[in-house]
């Protein structure tokens, strides 16, 4: 690794950042050494806004991956402590794993001095589809049994993050895996979505479809931001089609006002950058003649995701005691997370 890169100030923070990365293999017989050499890189399994992943064969024990890697710019003042945080985070989860969340196995990095980059190498469990694929290959109505084992499983592991104060932000069915055994796991949470070059992949637009309306509006925001995804998630599990599929990021707030009613009151998140005056007064449509094939308990369960005051929306341990799905929290104490603002998103 480059001194010069990173300025002699920064040299303390960039050890830590080595230390960290080398701290983060975790299992295999020799974790350390293992590089990006050890993997054949073999068929690309996705591309999103901010990256491509490939299936890749680890030599050393001849088993099959998933390696996405991150690209992120290595700035004059150094490696910024957010990343340094963010790295932790990431590090506390291969320590603790659900079986809900795919499992991260290493994280590698390289530096490429001449072009100023550092580049993440994340090898994880590889996993046989992601929900939007899986969706459009089963038949088109669903037993309420299996949506239930969907959705129980998308709600352990999100208790599983949350309980451990991390906030997925980005929950969408091409971020949640399935197994042919459908084994449901929660993906790309950490690094991606703050830290990389996104105009490396600019014909890939970031969907807003999922986004919670106070994150939309650059309010204050808590966990429950990925409740309301997980709310739009169940509506597309049931009818097959996106909630709300707003054109573009001035849309996407109509697109949810038409549907559930422009917010009064207490429901305008507060300190929003836009007034309600902004947007018409829509009185909004019955989300009940809109779903098929919900039942009641069902119905509730996806109601209280898409309640607009974040204090008053379902939370996660709440989701899993809900009648709908009946189901003991993750043995992990809940944790208050705390309130955020948009910007740190
Ligand atoms: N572990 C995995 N096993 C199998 N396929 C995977 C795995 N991880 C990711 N994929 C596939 O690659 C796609 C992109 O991965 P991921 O969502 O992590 O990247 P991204 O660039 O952050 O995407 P975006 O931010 O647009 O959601 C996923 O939608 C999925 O289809
Ligand atoms: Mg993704």
């Amino acid at each position: 690794m480059s001194e010069n890169l990173y300025g002699e100030e920064n040299r303390g923070e960039m050890v830590r950042l080595q230390k960290m990365m080398k701290n983060m293999n975790c299992g295999g017989p020799r974790p350390a050494a293992l590089t990006l050499k050890d993997f054949k890189v073999g068929e690309a399994l996705g591309k999103g806004a901010y990256g491509h992943v490939y299936r890749v064969r680890n030599m050393q024990d001849g088993k099959d991956y998933a390696l996405k890697q991150i690209v992120m710019s290595a700035s004059r003042d150094g490696v910024p402590q957010s990343v340094i945080r963010e790295i932790a985070v990431m590090k506390r989860l291969t320590r603790q794993t659900h079986p809900n969340v795919v499992s991260l196995r290493t994280v590698l990095h390289t530096v490429d001095t001449s072009r100023n980059i550092i580049k993440i190498a994340m090898i994880m469990e590889i996993c046989d589809w992601d929900l939007h694929t899986f969706l459009q290959n089963v038949p088109k109505v669903i037993p309420e049994k299996q949506a239930k084992h969907l959705i129980g499983q998308m709600m352990k592991g999100l208790d599983f993050l949350h309980s451990h104060a991390i906030i997925h932000r980005d929950l969408k069915p091409q971020n949640i895996l399935v197994n042919r055994d459908q084994t449901v796991k929660l993906a790309d949470f950490g690094l991606s979505k703050k830290y990389t070059n996104t105009s490396a992949f600019t014909t890939c637009v970031v969907t807003l479809w999922y986004r919670a309306p106070e994150v939309l509006l650059q309010s204050y925001y808590n966990s429950t931001v990925d409740m309301w995804s997980i709310g739009c998630i169940i509506y597309e599990i049931y009818n097959r089609v996106p909630l709300f599929p707003g054109p573009d990021e001035a849309q996407q707030l109509h697109e949810i006002f038409k549907k559930l009613g422009t917010p009064i009151g207490t429901d305008w998140p507060k300190q929003s950058v836009l007034a309600k005056d902004t947007f018409p007064h829509y009185t909004g449509i019955s989300l009940t003649s809109d779903v098929t094939g919900m039942s009641p308990t069902a119905l509730d369960f996806f109601k209280r995701c898409l309640i607009y005051d974040p204090a008053r929306r379902m939370g996660s341990r709440a989701a899993l005691g809900h009648e709908f799905l009946k189901l003991k929290p993750v043995s992990v104490k809940p944790r208050v997370l705390r309130q955020l603002r948009f910007n740190n998103l």
